[in-house]
């Protein structure tokens, strides 16, 4: 193309149209794009004649004048940028025109858009514009771009329909005015002087925010684009914030969402990382509470210990009262330890706090210092510990050897957090929840206590829905629930479900709790409490009979032909089975087969007797105390029935029947839905609540005598 001083001619515009189409009207063909870029034209007046044009691509010229523009009605898209335009629009409108670029220009002063109301795509890079202006009737503006101008204040876009906003490096200082653009979803901000993110609190479509090169310094700011669930991408490198502890993950967590934070792809495990890191589930606290107690453990000289039994099938037996504070879990420990005194006593705890009036060291708890406290965990002499309330709570290992040495079964109470922190040990407690369902009544229990400040108080009484909300959404985490609104009934259902696992029997009619209160019907009461609609929440919800919290006892009651009920237990046999070791495969595997060579008569008598025995173990009052009876050899292993699995259930019928396996099987009632529901109760994993305690107590006596306190406590709850 020749040039001739800049200015377009014939021939070269007949080089640079392209697009031949039709012309607005159909009756013509015309050519519909013109693209002249880097000619170093300065006057393109000719294109006056060229009206039929849609777009027109005019960048890096040194363009002055577009009035041209004028002449061509039909112009859709306009380029250009790269030019030496000081006027703004300087053209009548096209009525149609869309897309305009002027990036690159000299324009100062943005003047009234009223005409362009197609106007959907605008950029204005790289101009000398001060301030936002004349965009009000642009009703089809979408994307507007202002970078790299003069614009120290946000302004004139009121309720524009804009979805991508470009004011990268300008002069902000605070955002603000964009609370109207509700449909804006690209907010782009680099490289300008911004400290905060107020101001964007409102934008919810907002998925992409780059503030790149800004003064933002502190990571609170995140929490204003807290709420903005679509926001994906976050760009902040470059500003000081970046430099504070923590911070990629701290701006993780505050904005879960995001999938892209300062250009680098936000993975899994850090998402995971910085939930772990502020706000840890309950899991992960007792799993990292449990690892450096394991460590400072191995840190010592390892003994053999009163506790550690000799088969992995029948861990040392523990109870765990848990609930949230002053439930009268405590008082509950301490009773049943007084009335089961040849099978429990009561593990005593260590704490920081003070003793209470009444309270005296040893008994309800052994109170020792802070730096004691410290030095125990360091000396790796507990198993499991909490904060609460600002006091440091710990089991010890000896608390629990002090009671194993008796030849008995260690009684605990503890918060939730002990329990998530004792089911990561080897030790496999039963956890009896004991949950208050009027939260009034017990918040008043609380307060006339006198013990306790407001917050504390709030805090416990929040924490029942906590224990509601664990039990309910896993199912067998507890092994028995049961209302302590009225701690006699507490206890009296307390202790059934104790008798009713360890299979003993009431002796001459009468025992404590009758001496509580005459009436010994624990279930007939339990149904008053299905009234309470925290009950329904907290007990697992399979059976409408309120009398399934005692699983233990209840289980026969509920129908397994109901459809609900079946699923019911389906899951909760699959979150209960736990997941075993080869170790302990090994052993199951090897004992499978001993039996099955007991019954072909092939192997040794203790096996057969073996057995016989854990066939007991399918009635349903067979407890560990019953094992005796059924003429269990004590110093035999016991068997894991649940892990023989189904085989051996049908194989224990044929032994009970005398039949051959091949035979038909007329005991098979035996397996009825009620036995296998007895079996399947949540929680029990077709064990009873404890282990067999082996040895038995070992030394006569009872366990210590409760404290003042404590009987107080006891005294009044008797008397609620
Ligand atoms: N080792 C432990 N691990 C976890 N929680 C524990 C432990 N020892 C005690 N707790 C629990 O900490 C909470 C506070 O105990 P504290 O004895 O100070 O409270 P309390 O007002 O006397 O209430 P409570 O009558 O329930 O003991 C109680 O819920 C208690 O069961």
């Amino acid at each position: 193309m020749e040039k001739h001083d800049g200015v377009l001619t014939e021939e070269d515009v007949s080089s640079c149209l392209s697009n031949l189409g039709h012309s607005a009207t159909g009756l013509e063909h015309v050519y519909q794009f013109l693209c002249a870029p880097g000619r170093n034209l300065n006057n393109v007046s000719i294109l006056c004649n060229y009206v039929h044009l849609q777009k027109l691509e005019l960048p890096y010229n040194k363009i002055k004048d577009l009035s041209c523009v004028s002449h061509m009605p039909y112009l859709i898209i306009l380029d250009a940028s790269h030019n030496q335009l000081t006027d703004f629009f300087g053209f009548q409108a096209p009525k149609n025109l869309k897309e305009v670029n002027f990036s690159h220009n000299q324009m100062s002063v943005m003047t009234h858009l009223s005409a362009y109301s197609s106007l959907s795509k605008l950029n204005l890079d790289y101009n000398c514009f001060s301030e936002i202006g004349g965009l009000l009737h642009c009703d089809s503006l979408t994307h507007l771009s202002l970078a790299h101008n003069k614009i120290s204040c946000i302004s004139g876009l009121d309720n524009l329909p804009i979805k991508d906003l470009c004011l990268r490096g300008n002069q902000i200082e605070k955002i603000e005015n964009v609370e109207t653009l509700r449909t804006l979803q690209v907010l782009d901000l680099s490289l300008n002087r911004i400290t905060s993110l107020s101001g964007l609190q409102n934008l919810h479509l907002l998925g992409s925010i780059n503030l790149e090169r800004n003064l933002i310094s502190e990571i609170k700011e995140a929490t204003h684009i807290h709420d903005l669930s679509l926001l994906r991408e976050l760009n902040l490198q470059r500003n000081l914030v970046q430099e504070q502890l923590d911070y990629r993950l701290a701006v993780i967590f505050l904005l879960q969402h995001l999938t892209g934070l300062d250009q680098e792809k936000v993975t899994v495990e850090e998402k995971v990382s910085a939930v772990n890191k502020f706000d840890p589930p309950l899991e992960v606290v007792a799993a990292r509470e449990h690892m450096s107690h394991m460590v400072f453990q191995l840190m010592h000289p390892q003994v053999i210990y009163d506790s550690t039994l000799p088969s992995l099938d029948s861990p040392y037996p523990m109870l765990v009262l848990t609930g949230p504070q002053a439930c009268g879990k405590r008082e509950l420990a301490h009773k049943l330890c007084r009335e089961f005194n040849d099978f429990f006593a009561y593990g005593t705890c260590h704490t920081t706090r003070g003793p209470y009036f009444g309270e005296e060291d040893g008994s309800d708890y052994h109170f020792v210092t802070e730096e004691d406290f410290q030095n125990m965990i360091h000396m790796g002499k507990f198993l499991q510990t909490m904060q609460y309330a600002g006091h440091w709570y710990g089991l010890s290992r000896e608390a629990i050897e002090a009671v194993a040495r008796e030849g008995l079964a260690c009684c605990v109470h503890m918060e939730l957090e002990g329990v998530f922190s004792l089911k990561n040990s080897h030790f496999e407690p039963r956890y009896i929840l004991m949950i208050p369902t009027d939260k009034e009544q017990y918040g008043r229990r609380l307060r006339t206590r006198a013990l306790y400040t407001r917050t504390q108080i709030d805090r416990a009484v929040a924490r029942v829905d906590t224990y509601a909300l664990i039990n309910r959404e896993r199912p067998g985490f507890f092994d028995n629930v049961i209302p302590c609104d009225e701690p006699v009934e507490a206890y009296r259902t307390l202790r059934q479900v104790v008798k009713d696992y360890l299979g003993v029997e009431e002796q001459g009619g009468e025992d404590q709790s009758t001496t509580d209160t005459p009436d010994n019907t624990s279930t007939a009461s339990v149904t008053e409490l299905k009234k309470d609609s925290l009950v329904d929440e907290a007990l697992p919800a399979p059976s409408t009979r309120p009398e399934t919290v005692f699983m233990s006892c209840s289980a026969p009651d509920m129908d397994p032909s109901d459809h609900n009920c079946r699923k019911y237990y389906n899951k909760v046999q699959v979150q209960l089975t736990p997941q075993k070791t080869s170790a302990e495969l090994a052993s199951i595997h090897r004992r499978q087969q001993l039996v099955r060579e007991a019954l072909m008569g092939k192997s040794p008598r203790a096996y057969t007797q073996l057995f016989k025995s854990s066939a007991g173990a399918f009635s349903e009052t067979a407890g560990p105390a019953g094992c005796s009876d059924l003429g269990l050899d004590p110093t035999v292993e016991p068997l894991d029935i649940s892990s023989l699995g189904h085989n051996l259930d049908m194989l224990k019928d044929h032994v009970e029947s005398g039949h051959t396996p091949d035979a038909p099987r007329p005991g098979s009632e035996l397996l009825s839905p009620g036995a296998t529901a007895t079996m399947a109760r949540p929680g029990s994993n077709a064990k009873p609540i404890l282990p067999p305690i082996l040895s038995g107590r070992k030394t006569p006596g009872p366990s210590p005598k409760p404290q003042t306190l404590r009987q107080e406590r006891e005294g009044e709850g008797d008397e609620e």
